[in-house]
């Protein structure tokens, strides 16, 4: 961008403007003069509160009288353009000299601080001026001279903005947009003008270099309009409009609609949508309301920033297609977004990049760690933030103790963590739950194994993977017990003694302890909890993951599944089947919808509870403890059924605005997860090995890899954040592979 300062700003110089300034003709103002100009009170731009506006905004304006002259500034006057013999006529026939008559008007509003342009509103329009200040600013406007038709208006247009207080801290909301109205009937007239004919506003310190103000001294900025083109003769007034962006959006002034879901403040695109719908409100005549939420973001960048599929507006006897080209026909310049173009039934917009950059980067800078965040969203009632926000459980990761973390476990960690810190940006009270497979007969049989083959030592040092090894070698001696038996029977010999006896049968009788609060038994098994908890939570704060409740199917109270088991079974939803009970779907649920259901377990012969049983009383558990208003499970869709079925009992137990509230976020199962060791059974495992790759990797470019102070821990953080953006990447039901 052409850039300037305060010495090659181009200077009023001809004259002329001295007159307009009530200065004595023929003086050229000195720098000073021209800044204040309307802020001089003998001016002609004098404040005036009578012509206060319909609106709201007070004008003051000042007329340049335009003749033709040697200007003094230093560069040439631009060649007149050849026109054509018809133009030629016309010009001469409407007796219009080559100069276009020029006439500035600023508008400046002066209240409250509080303003709202594009705060969810439709107001970004050209024409719209709100600059609200509590302090009287300055604007002088800087007409070229001379202007031809077609040709840049030469010296550009420049405004300058001064104020006694500091302006700085705001500036980089407030631009400058120019209009071109027609001198005497005050139409506006879009297409007549072209160029860029919006710009930010640029700073302006007393040494003449952009930047922050020192304290006490004048605030100024100008704006410039470099390539401004008029392109028919004729009588015109160019308008300069201030205007400044409020993200605050704590209110909205009256009139100014705000879109539900609109909020510029916290999303920039969202400035962008209410522009644009603003514009095609007018072109389309369609209601605003179906414009806005119709504006969507495209999938990827060549498709355009925003596209409007045009079926959406709802046109009925004009194609699609047709009705786009019309459309783009009669879009007007707008200074934030190119032309739209045409794609079979879309229309797609650009933004214009350097505003896009200007609107984007203050705002980044501005909100920082928060940038991105709407916690708006997240309030029970927008109005009324006093009332609180929603509370939001997300249930993620629950691996089984004593079992392998697998690549299920994973994805599971890393889409709920995503989800939770989403729903934590959009301003949602969110409770990160992690509910463990820490309960049933193979942790009576973890225990036996302990007995057998564990060591305290080796506990403490490693539990997670002690605990593992445990449960394999004690379930291969299950497994040799279950051959024994079957080769017994087989062979025509009685199996009872090892049946009453055995592993098996010693593990139920120890989850049966457990179950009946045995004190020792429950001892044993909460000593595993703890340390695999302990454990966990190290590897999960490497992710920069947290929970707020290690919960577990053995946080179920018995009390509470005896209580849901006489509720289904009064309700008719459950039923006795061969000893067990059981739900059977085809009975509640019509054709095939109920068949699919398929007809789960509740209670087994013996009378203990499942992990369906135990998912039932633990969301009414989650719903009396936290009362929440959404809940999420993270479950791979291998369990798609037993959400499914989960989820239709709690609906028939009468339970419908609980079962409004909840969602299984399903994921496809990640498979070759196996690493080149062959060792990866933990979340730590796998972390390591991405770590290890990504460190070899690095190290294939010697000279780079020389330049990283700390390489392996740089390795360790890649690798991680690789594994987290790879699955974030990829489509979520979809089943993908994976090897480090
Ligand atoms: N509420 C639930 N059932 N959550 C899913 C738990 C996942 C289970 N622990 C598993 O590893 O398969």
């Amino acid at each position: 961008m052409h850039k300037l300062t305060v010495d090659n700003l181009p200077s009023f110089g001809n004259g002329l403007e001295s007159k307009a300034h009530g200065l004595p003709a023929g003086t050229t103002p000195d720098r000073e003069t021209e800044t204040v100009v309307f802020s001089n009170p003998s001016s002609p731009g004098v404040w005036d509160e009578n012509k206060v506006l319909a609106n709201g905004c007070a004008q003051f304006e000042c007329i340049f009288l335009l003749r033709p002259q040697n200007s003094a500034h230093a560069g040439r006057p631009p060649p007149l353009p050849s026109l054509s013999a018809a133009s030629e006529r016309k010009r001469k026939g409407k007796d219009v000299n080559r100069l276009t008559a020029i006439e500035a008007i600023g508008f400046v509003k002066i209240k409250s601080r509080k303003i709202v342009v594009a705060c969810g509103g439709t107001q970004l329009r050209t024409e719209d001026i709100l600059l609200y200040y509590n302090k009287m600013l300055g604007l002088a406007i800087q007409p070229p001279p001379r202007a031809r038709p077609g040709v840049a208006l030469y010296p550009p247009p420049a405004a300058r903005l001064s104020s006694d207080t500091n302006i700085f801290e705001g500036l980089a909301r407030v631009w400058a947009v120019a209009t071109l109205i027609q001198r005497d009937s005050g139409e506006t007239l879009y297409g007549q003008l072209s160029g860029r004919v919006a710009d930010s506003a640029h700073p302006l310190t007393e040494n003449g270099s952009s930047g922050s103000s020192s304290s006490g001294s004048i605030d100024r900025a100008y704006f410039y309009f470099p390539d401004l083109v008029i392109h028919e003769p004729g009588r015109y007034r160019i308008r300069i409009s201030l205007m400044e962006m409020d993200y605050s959006c704590d209110s909205a002034p009256d009139g100014i609609v705000r879109y539900p879901n609109c909020y510029p403040e916290a999303n920039t695109v969202d400035i962008y949508r209410a522009h644009l719908t603003s514009i095609l409100a007018e072109v389309t005549g369609v209601d605003a309301k179906i414009i806005y939420p119709a504006l969507q973001w495209t999938q990827t960048l060549e498709k355009g920033d925003l596209v409007l599929p045009v079926p959406a507006l709802r046109i009925k006897g004009k194609k699609p297609n047709e009705l786009a080209a019309e459309w783009v026909a009669k879009f007007p310049e707008s200074p934030l977004v190119y032309k739209p173009t045409v794609n079979g039934t879309f229309l797609q917009f650009f933004f214009k990049v350097d505003k896009l950059a200007e609107l984007l980067i203050p705002s980044i800078l501005k909100r920082g760690k928060t940038f991105g965040q709407n916690k708006i969203l997240g309030l029970k009632d927008p109005e009324d933030p006093s009332k609180g926000c929603k509370r939001i459980i997300v249930e993620f990761s629950s691996p089984n103790i004593a079992k392998p973390f697998h690549a299920g476990h994973l994805r599971s960690t890393i889409i709920g963590g995503f989800l939770s810190n989403l729903y934590e940006g959009s301003g949602w009270d969110v409770i990160r739950i992690n509910y463990l497979g820490d309960w049933g007969k193979q942790y009576g049989l973890l225990a036996l194994g302990f007995e057998k083959y564990g060591s305290e030592e080796a506990l403490l040092a490693d539990p997670i993977n002690h605990l593992y090894e445990i449960y394999v070698k004690i379930n291969k001696d299950l497994t040799k017990e279950k051959d024994e038996i079957k080769a017994l029977e087989e062979a025509g010999q009685d199996a009872t003694q090892i049946k009453n006896e055995g592993l098996d049968e010693q593990a139920r009788r120890y989850f049966k302890a457990m179950t009946d609060n045995d004190s020792k038994a429950i001892a044993q098994w909460a000593h595993f909890r703890e340390l695999s908890i302990k454990r966990y939570k190290e590897t999960y704060a490497r992710l920069n993951i947290h929970f707020d409740d290690y919960s577990g199917e053995s946080q179920v109270k018995q009390e509470n599944m005896d209580a849901a088991a006489k509720k289904m079974e009064d309700m008719g939803i459950s039923e006795v089947s061969e000893g067990a009970v059981i739900v059977d779907f085809t009975k509640h649920v019509e054709g095939k919808a109920g068949k699919s259901l398929e007809r789960p377990l509740i209670k087994k012969k013996d009378g203990t509870a499942l992990y369906l049983t135990r998912d039932i009383s633990e969301m009414l558990q989650r719903e009396e403890k936290y009362k929440f208003d959404n809940m999420i499970y993270v479950v791979a869709s291998q369990q798609d059924l037993h959400l499914k079925q989960l989820f239709k009992i709690i609906d028939l137990m009468g339970y419908k605005e609980l079962a409004k509230k909840i969602q299984h976020i399903n994921f496809g199962l990640v498979l070759g997860m196996s690493t080149r060791k062959g060792t990866v059974k933990f979340l730590d495992d796998i972390l390591r090995d991405v770590g290890e790759k990504m460190h070899e990797v690095m190290q294939k470019n010697q000279s780079k890899y020389e330049q990283v102070e700390n390489p392996l821990a740089t390795a360790d953080i890649l690798g991680i954040s690789s594994v987290m953006v790879q699955d974030m990447s990829g489509k979520r039901q979809v089943t993908f592979f994976s090897s480090v």
